[in-house]
């Protein structure tokens, strides 16, 4: 089935995936692409019809200093258009009108006044100010504004510091606003999205994961014919539901490989073993990659350099079981495709969608740490989708609740939680001291919601910190390794708050840690939201 779109053009914004989430939670379907694609390639793009809008992104750029523009061509195929922060800024240059850098700087909270009663912004308000005026809660990041609108435009919207905080043209039905509809603290962001999707655009609503899961099915059956597939199996929610998947379009020909690559916590191998012998019915096989891994890994400090490392590593073993497969008679031709559980963020994240314009922040070590050479053809069928839809489409296809709601787990795994060099010392006792955190995580309960403080967090671990400090213990003295507890609480790992745990919980966790694990003499708990950090230490 051909599903109506969006396209989104991105000028680089860090936030650029949360426009595409927003798009996606209204149930329209809508792609991500690099701002500089060319006229020929949009007019191709919107030939058969199903393109229905377009959305600008941001940028940390200013249109003065670059040559970042939307492709003409944009405006000219009778289709609405908005255009966010950077976006309106870019639109209004290239329409006619003026933009200026310098004096303005709102980065946060902003009230913004809604005016000129148009379509976009209609009955969506925050509240109202003694005068009458309806005003929205949004959130602002950006240095220069536009100071002229273009011919045909009028004002939508304003602040005290941004006069023209947003524009519109609702005869060609071109939008714009300063602010940052996309991020949940614009309080009315995502009403604003659907309704420009939704209304302005017209889209239908036919994004729907129950529904997918036939086409995606269809999609791998072709893609595949009569070929093996091994497929990278972590255990984690996206390679899980990878492999139900494709097991379900191709069963037999799909053989998963589970890599032990040493970096794993505490009985997770044969947890994993465990649960898709019984649950899926797919060929697992098990490869036992401790030493190549921490022997690779060994003496190198620099974050990049590690995921690099081990990027490659996955995808040397995974050649050497897809030839395997043949020496064992298990399959005529050995295997001549790789699948991956790879999902949009990490695609996005690793500045992969095409567009080179963002700032790596981290390579993914199954996106950005992948060879040029891999001779292996690359299957991934989860690579248009973010998280929460990858979950809805596990549960879909029948994969237990526990599987589908566990927290995300690096595949570089404790190796970007042990800070700089790797070595099996660190990861053993890493792995003991982050069983006891998720342990008590999952045993306590909070009294309010009735939920275990796993669920209430989006992702928990423990972070090896390879420097010593002075204890004492038995009244004797220690001089220890130190571990970071981290929790946080997120819905789309973008951005992401330290969660609040009980002084009790994380004291009986403390506690524990220091007398169980020898060699660890002091707990510390991260108190780091994301950003400016991130949620993992490396
Ligand atoms: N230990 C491993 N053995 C084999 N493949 C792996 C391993 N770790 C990661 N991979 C591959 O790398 C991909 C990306 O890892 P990632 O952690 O993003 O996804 P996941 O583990 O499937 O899900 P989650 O995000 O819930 O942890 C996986 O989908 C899988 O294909
Ligand atoms: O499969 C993965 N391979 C990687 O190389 C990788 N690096 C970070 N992550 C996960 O991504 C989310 C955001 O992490 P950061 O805030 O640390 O960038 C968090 O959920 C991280 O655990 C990875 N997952
Ligand atoms: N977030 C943005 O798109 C900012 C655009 C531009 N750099 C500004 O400062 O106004
Ligand atoms: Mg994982």
């Amino acid at each position: 089935m051909q599903h109506q779109k969006i396209l989104i053009l991105d000028f680089g914004s860090q936030v650029t995936q949360l426009i595409a989430r927003r798009v996606r939670e209204a149930h329209v379907y809508c792609e991500v692409h690099p701002c500089d694609v060319t006229d020929d390639w949009v007019r191709q793009y919107a030939a058969d019809g199903a393109l229905k809008g377009v959305i600008l992104s941001g940028s940390h750029a200013s249109v003065y200093e670059v040559d970042d523009k939307a492709p003409p061509a944009v405006f000219e195929l009778g289709v609405p258009v908005l255009g966010i922060c950077y976006g309106m800024q870019t639109m209004a240059q290239q329409l006619g009108g003026q933009v200026e850098g310098g004096h303005t700087r709102e980065f946060g909270y902003a009230e913004v006044r809604a005016r000129g009663h148009t379509a976009l912004l209609k009955g969506i308000e925050d509240f109202h100010t003694p005068e009458g005026h309806g005003m929205l809660k949004v959130w602002m990041s950006h240095g220069d504004k536009v100071t002229a609108l273009p011919p045909g435009f009028k004002l939508m919207a304003s602040t005290d510091a941004c006069p023209i905080a947003g524009m519109a043209d609702e005869a060609r039905r071109f939008y714009g606003v300063q602010f940052h509809p996309e991020v949940t603290h614009t309080v009315q962001g995502r009403a604003l999205l659907e309704r420009f999707v939704l209304d302005i655009c017209g889209a239908r609503p036919d994004w729907v994961m129950r529904d997918h899961i036939e086409e995606a099915v269809q999609k791998i059956r072709e893609q595949v014919g009569d070929e093996e597939v091994i497929l990278g199996l972590s255990g984690g929610v996206d390679s899980s539901v990878a492999a139900a998947l494709i097991h379900r379009a191709i069963g037999d020909q799909l053989t998963c490989v589970f890599v032990d690559h040493g970096l794993l916590r505490l009985h997770e191998g044969d947890m994993v073993m465990d649960m898709f012998a019984g649950k899926l019915h797919a060929k697992v096989v098990r490869v036992d990659a401790a030493d190549l891994f921490l022997g690779k890994l060994a003496g190198v400090n620099d974050p990049e350099a590690k995921r690099k490392i081990i990027g490659g590593l996955f995808v040397d073993v995974f050649k050497a079981e897809a030839g395997k497969l043949t020496a064992s008679g298990a399959s005529k031709n050995g295997a001549t495709w790789l699948a991956q559980g790879t999902i949009y963020p990490d695609v996005i994240e690793s500045g992969g969608a095409k567009s080179k314009k963002a700032v790596v922040i981290k390579s993914h070590h199954n996106v950005g740490g992948l060879p040029e050479q891999l001779g292996l053809k690359l299957l991934e069928p989860l690579r248009d989708l973010f998280k929460d839809e990858v979950r809805e489409l596990g549960v879909a296809l029948g994969l237990p609740h526990d599987m589908v709601y566990r927290h995300p787990f690096p595949g570089p795994g404790l190796g970007v939680r042990i800070l700089g060099e790797v070595k099996k010392e660190y990861a053993d006792l890493l792995r003991r001291a982050d069983a006891i955190f998720i342990e008590e995580l999952r045993s306590t309960i909070e009294p309010h919601s009735g939920k275990t403080w796993y669920d209430l967090t989006s992702q928990a671990f423990t972070v090896f910190l390879p420097v010593k400090s002075v204890g004492v213990m038995g009244d004797g003295r220690t001089y220890d390794y130190v571990v970071a507890l981290r929790a946080v609480q997120t819905s789309d790992f973008m951005t992401a708050d330290w969660a609040e745990l009980p002084y009790a919980l994380l004291k009986r966790v403390s506690g524990r840690i220091i007398n169980e694990v020898r060699g660890i003499n002091r707990v510390t708990y991260d108190v780091s939201s994301k950003p400016p950090a991130t949620i993992e230490w490396e």
